[in-house]
C-alpha cells in the first residue's frame, strides 16, 4: 500500500541469473524525506536492488511503483542515481560535467547551467568549478558526483556505496554533505560501513544472500534487537583461557551468543542480572583473573552480524 508520504513502493522484487537468484521477493517501501541505508556483506545483492530501482536492470518478477505512478515508464526522471564506480571524464570541468549530465536529463543547456552552478555551490566545487576533473581529490570527485545526480532535481537520490572509495577526509566531506541532503531530498544509499549508515540514516533495510532480513526505522530495529551485552577480558593464564573457553562453547544458560573478542570474549545474554550472577561467580570459585568487566548494548554492528550469520 502507499501511503501520501511514500516516495517508492516494491513489492516481491526478485532477479534471477539463471538458476540463481541474487535478489528474492524483496519488499520495502521508502518514504519522504528519509534517509536508508541498505547494508549487506559482498554479494548480498545491493548493486543488483539499486541497478533495477535506477531502472538499469530489468527486475525478473515484481514491482517498483515511484511516486504512485505505475505508468511512469522512466524512473530515471524522478530519480537521481550515483553508481558505486562512476565514469568521469578527466578532461572535462566540473562544469562541463555538470552540464552535460543535465543535457542528458533533458534540461535545456540554459536550464543545466543554471542548476549546474547552483549545486556546484552547494557541494563545494563552486571555486573548483571551472578545473578539469583529473586534478580533483577523491572526496570532491565523490561530491560531483552527487551533485550531477541532483542535476534535474530528482524525489529520490540513490547511491551504491558513496564511501567506499574514500579516504577519511572524504568521507568526512561526503556524510557532510549527505546530511544536508537528505533534509530536503529523500536518500537511499548502500553500503558496507556500519558506523556510517548509523551516523546518517533513519532507516535501514539489511539484506543476506539477497533477501530482506531485517527492515524499518533504525530505533525500531535496535529496539527489536536490544539485548544486553557483557564483555569480559582476563589475564592471560592457563586457567583463564580454559575458564573463557566453557563460556565460548556455549551451554551457559541465558547466554544468546558468545564471540571471541581480544583479550577476552564478549556475551549477549538474555537476562542481564542473571548472567551477570552467574558470570560472577563462576569467576570467583574459578579463581579467574579478570582485568575488564563492561556492560552494554547491542549495537547496530551486532543486529548485522547476527542478521547476516548463516
Ligand atoms: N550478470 C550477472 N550474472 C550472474 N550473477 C550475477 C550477475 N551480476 C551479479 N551477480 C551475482 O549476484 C550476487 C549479488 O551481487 P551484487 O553486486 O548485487 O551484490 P552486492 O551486495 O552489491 O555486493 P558488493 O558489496 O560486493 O558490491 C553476487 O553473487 C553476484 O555474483
Amino acid at each position: 500500500m502507499m501511503r501520501g508520504g511514500d516516495v517508492l513502493n516494491v513489492t516481491a522484487l526478485t532477479k534471477r541469473y539463471d538458476a540463481k537468484t541474487v535478489v528474492e521477493s524483496v519488499n520495502f517501501t521508502l518514504s519522504k524525506m528519509r534517509c536508508t541505508a541498505l547494508l549487506g556483506p559482498n554479494g548480498a545483492g545491493k548493486t543488483t536492488t539499486i541497478q533495477m530501482l535506477a531502472g538499469l536492470l530489468r527486475p525478473s518478477s515484481g514491482q517498483i511503483r515511484l511516486l504512485g505512478d505505475a505508468s511512469d515508464s522512466d524512473p530515471r526522471r524522478s530519480i537521481g542515481y550515483l553508481p558505486q564506480h562512476p565514469a568521469f571524464y578527466a578532461w572535462m570541468s566540473g562544469r562541463e560535467y555538470m552540464i552535460y549530465a543535465g543535457r542528458l536529463c533533458g534540461l535545456t543547456r540554459k536550464a543545466a547551467s543554471g542548476a549546474a552552478e547552483e549545486l556546484l555551490a552547494r557541494v563545494g566545487l563552486a571555486d573548483a568549478a571551472r578545473e578539469r576533473i583529473g586534478g580533483y581529490s577523491g572526496g570532491m570527485k565523490q561530491r560531483l558526483g552527487i551533485a550531477q545526480a541532483l542535476i534535474h532535481r530528482p524525489k529520490l537520490l540513490i547511491l551504491d556505496e558513496p564511501m567506499s572509495a574514500l579516504d577519511p577526509i572524504g568521507r568526512r566531506e561526503v556524510m557532510a554533505l549527505l546530511r544536508d541532503i537528505k533534509r530536503e531530498t529523500t536518500v537511499l544509499y548502500s553500503t558496507h560501513v556500519l558506523h556510517d549508515a548509523e551516523a546518517l540514516c533513519d532507516d535501514i533495510l539489511i539484506l543476506r544472500q539477497g533477501e530482506l532480513v531485517e527492515s524499518g526505522p533504525l530505533s525500531e530495529v535496535r529496539d527489536r534487537n536490544r539485548q544486553p551485552v557483557i564483555v569480559v577480558e582476563t589475564e592471560n593464564d592457563e586457567a583463564s583461557r580454559g575458564w573463557m573457553e566453557r563460556w565460548l562453547q556455549g551451554t551457559k544458560a541465558d547466554v544468546l551468543n558468545a564471540d571471541r573478542v581480544e583479550r577476552g570474549m564478549r556475551l549477549v545474554v538474555r537476562d542481564l542480572e542473571a548472567a551477570r550472577e552467574a558470570l560472577l561467580l563462576d569467576i570467583a570459585r574459578a579463581g579467574v583473573r579478570i582485568t575488564r568487566l563492561d556492560i552494554g548494548q547491542m549495537s547496530l554492528e551486532d543486529i548485522f552480524m547476527k542478521a547476516v550469520a548463516e
